[in-house]
């Protein structure tokens, strides 16, 4: 009789992961769930930093460390430092980065109004658009831009003004090696988590920086009024036809309560074409000019830092496809 080899077993807390040099990081409790696997705090030199694990079968780690190895060669400043990485026989891929805070989205959901002061929504929507312009800058797209991917840095490391992207598994490169776009291959399937998907990706079409840079505008409007028109739609194509009606029909009401500057926003990222390099400066430069007119100071705290406005309870994330995927698969075991 053959034995049944086991595989695809994430750890647990208190398991020791020991790498191929000897180092050893003893798990400590789940931080998030991802699609996957599993994110652990651990501790290395003293330091708390976090452990991504994914099954063996089903990682894509090997993407996230290219783009964080990237990053770092490019001394970038919203992503994470790789400490480590490796693989547990044919369990799962480990990848080992500096730890973070809670994630915008948990962040906003956690206050009592639901959305963010305007202080904190221009200074967020300027770090999140810079660390998109970097990952362009490395030759990689996201595919899944939202609020959920992007986090403070912790106090313990002196990062808790600076803003991070996090979860590169839908990333992908947009140049090869000279340095060229990589042609539109037109017609590739879904990709993203729906309520911030582009037009394009509910079209199913290939996807480009322009597209990021839509997500990213869904999560500015988002994090501002504290909701979007298509909120409660579960249908995706019923999220599309939302969007499409948030440029004409509804456009006032989409935009309601938002500075002028987001309407100019909006307008340009919708001539863009796949292959645009989006304006980054002339968008930071609108965000700007809200930040001014609004005599915002980058020294003031974030809502997050500020307890009176802070309510600690659970709250239900919007999730990509791959954790849909992922859940509906342990369901059914
Ligand atoms: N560096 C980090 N520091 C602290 N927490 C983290 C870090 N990286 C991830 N997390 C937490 O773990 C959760 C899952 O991580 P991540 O989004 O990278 O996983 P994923 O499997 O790619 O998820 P998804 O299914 O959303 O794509 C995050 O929502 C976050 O709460």
């Amino acid at each position: 009789m053959t034995e049944k080899v086991e595989r695809d077993r994430l750890p647990k807390q208190n398991d020791e992961i020991v790498t191929e040099n000897g180092r050893k990081y003893k798990l400590g409790r789940a931080l998030g769930d991802g699609g996957y696997g599993v994110v652990f705090i651990s501790e290395f030199d003293n330091c708390e930093i976090a452990v991504k694990t994914e099954k063996f079968s089903k990682s894509q780690l090997k993407v996230e460390i290219e783009v964080l190895r990237a990053a770092q060669q490019m001394g970038c400043k919203h992503f994470c430092s790789l400490i480590d990485c490796g693989t547990k026989g044919k369990d799962f891929d480990y990848l080992i980065m500096t730890l973070l805070g809670k994630d915008l989205h948990k962040m906003r959901c956690e206050l009592e109004d639901k959305k963010f002061s305007m202080s904190t929504a221009i200074r967020a929507g300027i770090q999140t658009i810079k660390a998109c312009e970097e990952l362009h800058r490395i030759g990689f797209i996201s595919r899944d831009v939202k609020p959920g991917n992007f986090a403070p840095g912790v106090k313990q490391n002196r990062q808790n003004r600076i803003i991070f992207m996090f979860d590169f598994g839908l990333s992908r490169k947009y140049v090869d090696q000279n340095n060229n776009l990589i042609p539109n291959r037109k017609e590739v399937g879904w990709r993203g988590t729906t309520r911030y998907g582009s037009l394009d990706a509910h079209k199913r079409l290939d996807l480009a920086r322009k597209d990021d840079i839509e997500s990213w505008f869904y999560g500015l409007v988002e994090m501002t009024k504290g909701t979007l028109p298509w909120r409660n739609v579960t249908n995706r194509t019923n999220v599309q036809k939302a969007k499409e009606l948030a440029r004409t029909t509804t456009r006032v009401q989409f935009l309601f309560e938002t500075p002028p500057q987001y309407d100019k926003i909006l307008t340009m990222i919708d001539a863009y074409t796949f292959e645009s390099t989006p304006e980054y400066s002339k968008i930071i430069k609108l965000l700007n000019e809200v930040k001014e007119a609004a005599a915002i100071r980058d020294k003031e705290a974030w809502d997050w830092e500020d307890e009176s406005k802070s309510t600690t309870v659970n709250t239900v994330s919007s999730f990509s496809d791959k954790q849909n995927r992922a859940s509906k698969e342990k369901a059914t075991k």
